[in-house]
């Protein structure tokens, strides 16, 4: 299986473009540079702190990485550098080693988010075109440079309401797309990990991140965070199953000539496929416009290769409505 779009992004670019094992010439700054305010968050790679530079007394965000493999650090790195200053994508200020310990820090412009779970439940349809509109710029511009995001979720959109601002971040998982070669099928979050994840389809694409924003807009649509909500990666696809139907699962697994790993032959009940309309109720009624939840269904695709580009969704109806 190969990317729709974008198929030879890398390949057309210099080898030091995507070879990130052999590029690690980058310009280290100073740590002095910058001053720890506060700490914001904690990830499995990464301890998040609120910051500011000591020249210019701005603030910012200093990401301090935790001790990975190296390879991962300057893919990171690399992506980063690609990016930095694309459309909706976060800006690297610089990169700096603490002196002693050699731990790597990535220095971030600020963004006054607010966090999903008290913003979302604000939206108007109008946010959600706005903010969607915003992420899916940054995906296309991500995609066209070669590069899958692959953790694409609420908590890696950071969006400050009051500048109405959006920025993605955290692109540690992120990798350089190649057709034909087999990826680690273990990356995203469990709730927006994409059934080719769960059924181990190593050859995916940039379409695994349009599968996540699926999650996303459906979650907000229908009130339902997460929207698909697993209790294991196993039960993930079970959850999936449960609204796409088992018998598409089969469909598309043949059309890809996969087993059914053994650990769904329990698990896997037969399920019919839901109508979208059935998750409308009367709380997100007022939501459920013909348009939005023909763009989920859209991107909602077991087959990765059915589903909307960044491109096409961005120039879906929904996004054209006046509201
Ligand atoms: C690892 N993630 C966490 O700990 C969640 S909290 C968090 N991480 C952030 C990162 Br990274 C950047 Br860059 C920016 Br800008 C902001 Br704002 C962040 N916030 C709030």
């Amino acid at each position: 299986s190969v990317a729709k779009v974008y198929r030879n992004s890398c390949s057309s670019m210099p080898r030091d473009y995507w070879d990130y094992e052999q590029c690690t010439d980058f310009n280290w700054g100073r740590i002095s540079n910058y001053e720890v305010v506060s700490k914001i968050g904690r990830g499995k790679y990464s301890e998040v702190f609120r910051g500011l530079t000591v020249k210019e007394n701005a603030s910012c965000v200093i990401k301090v990485l935790k001790p990975v493999k190296m390879k991962k650090i300057y893919r990171e790195l690399k992506i980063l550098t690609h990016l930095t200053g694309g459309a909706n994508i976060i800006t690297l200020y610089d990169i700096v080693q603490d002196p002693d310990s050699k731990i790597p820090a990535l220095i971030f412009e600020n963004v006054d988010n607010v966090d999903f779970r008290k913003l979302y439940p604000t939206f108007t349809l109008s946010d959600i075109q706005f903010y969607f509109s915003q992420l899916l710029t940054a995906l296309d511009y991500c995609h066209s440079m070669g590069i899958m995001h692959r953790d694409v979720k609420p908590q890696n959109v950071m969006i400050s309401p009051k500048e109405r601002k959006l920025r993605l971040i955290d692109w540690g998982l992120a990798e350089f797309y190649h057709p034909g070669v087999d990826y680690n099928v273990r990356v995203a979050s469990r709730y927006h990990k994409g059934p080719e994840l769960l059924v181990n389809l190593k050859q995916y694409d940039y379409s695994l991140d349009l599968w996540s924003v699926g999650c996303m807009i459906a979650a907000i649509i229908f009130q339902k965070e997460p929207f698909f909500k697993g209790s294991s990666n196993a039960d993930q696809l079970v959850k999936i199953a449960n609204v796409l139907g088992t018998s598409e699962l089969l469909q598309y697994l043949n059309h890809y000539n996969l087993p059914l790993p053994t650990e769904y032959d329990e698990i896997l009940g037969n399920y019919v496929r839901k109508p979208w309309e059935s998750f409308i109720n009367d709380r997100n009624k007022n939501m459920c416009c013909v348009e939005v939840i023909d763009l989920i269904d859209n991107l909602l695709r077991y087959d990765h290769q059915q589903r909307l580009t960044a491109q096409e969704a961005m120039n879906h109806p929904f996004f054209q409505k006046k509201f």
